[in-house]
């Protein structure tokens, strides 16, 4: 049997007290991320910097000894890989070359030809491997085909992924090819990132909520899906988290279509919800307002108590139900980490 509390609640176990990690753990409410992202020059140059990319990987785990360490990396690697231009505008988010018509598409690269950029992550997951201590999982991730498309069509974030619902209507064939060159290197990059040391992956599907009806079939569930059955079939014994945000009704089901053996919960749904109609499938994980590390008090112990009470009958791996924000206190992390262990 697993050792490590994660494997075991990813293996289905319940646990007296649900291991805890934090989405955006390391990230800028920590003085300490601050300075080595200062010391790097700028978030891009500390992804591509295994040193200094395994190292603010490590800082969150120092400082509160949480259960799993997720790789210092983004979402947007992969695209960049795949030849887009990405660059990161300060205060306002990504921005990227955009992917739009038959040209541009004909213009990336195949799944093959992404790993020369990608090298300095795997390097950064082995050092994590090495150097994470024996009771920390390290989780490996990529974006889910979806969320990731959003932002190679708009080049940019945008509040309702509209130029890629566009461009799913107006010229089905390109978004369906950037959306399957997607899925398949996705595959290749986690690959890579077991092989490198990763023990768990998870797949961030920030933006599954915009789609409805059959496109949440065709471009959350399926992508997903592939992912996963591809994975597994080169890596058996490998957990994988399912990340659809705000999927609402989505998430009911999500375990058996996907394969997934977690499914992250978002705040949109109460911890009751998801325990009776999404973790009575498998493992959750979740699902705290990450305003609370930002408010703390009273109301940050109660809720965090909520959490655990509610999701304590089946399998539970405590997190935020999105990214810590960078106004957060890291005292309030501190007291939900001791809130969760010690009651
Ligand atoms: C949509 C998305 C992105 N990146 C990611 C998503 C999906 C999850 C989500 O919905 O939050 C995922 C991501 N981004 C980052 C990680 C590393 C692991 C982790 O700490 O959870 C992960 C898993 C680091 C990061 N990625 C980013 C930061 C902040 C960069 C900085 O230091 O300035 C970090 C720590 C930048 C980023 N990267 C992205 C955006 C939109 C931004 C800007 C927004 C922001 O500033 O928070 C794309």
């Amino acid at each position: 049997m697993a050792e490590k509390t994660i494997l075991r609640a990813l293996n289905g176990e319940v646990l007296p007290t649900p291991p805890v990690w934090m989405m955006r753990q390391a990230g800028r409410y920590l003085p300490e991320y601050r300075a080595t992202r200062a010391q790097a020059g700028d978030f891009l140059s500390l992804c591509y910097n295994p040193e200094l990319a395994a190292e603010v990987t490590l800082q969150p785990i120092r400082r509160y000894g949480f259960d799993a360490a997720i790789l210092f990396a983004d979402i947007l690697l992969l695209p960049q890989a795949l030849g887009a231009d990405l660059w990161f505008v300060t205060g306002e988010g990504p921005r990227l070359s955009t992917t739009t018509t038959p040209a541009d598409f004909a213009k990336l690269k195949t799944k093959d030809d992404i790993h020369d950029t990608l090298a300095p992550i795997y390097e950064t997951v082995g050092i994590l491997s090495r150097e994470l201590p024996n009771e920390t999982t390290l989780i490996g991730f990529a974006g889910a085909p979806w969320t990731v498309a959003t932002y190679m069509i708009a080049g940019q974030g945008t509040k309702d992924q509209g130029p890629a619902h566009a461009l799913k209507s107006q010229d089905r064939e390109t978004f369906s090819k950037i959306i399957d060159l997607l899925t398949v290197s996705t595959i290749e990059y986690l690959s890579k990132q077991v092989e490198a040391g990763a023990e768990v992956v998870k797949l961030f599907d920030s933006w599954a909520g915009s789609l409805k009806g059959d496109d949440f079939q065709d471009f959350a569930v399926e992508p997903t899906r592939k992912i996963i059955a591809e994975l597994k079939a080169r890596f058996p014994q490998l957990p994988v988290i399912a990340f659809p945000r705000e999927a609402g009704e989505g998430y009911i089901g999500f375990h058996e279509k996907t394969g997934a053996d977690c499914v992250a919960l978002d705040n949109s749904i109460t911890p009751e919800w998801g325990a009776a109609n999404v973790q009575i499938a498998g493992c959750v994980q979740g699902n705290l307002a990450p305003h609370h590390m930002v408010t703390g008090g009273q109301a940050l112990v109660d809720e965090t108590r909520h959490v655990v009470e509610a999701f304590k009958n089946g399998p539970h791996i405590f997190n935020l139900g999105h990214g810590i924000t960078p106004d957060a206190d890291p005292e309030n992390v501190a007291l939900m980490v001791e809130t969760i262990r010690n009651g």
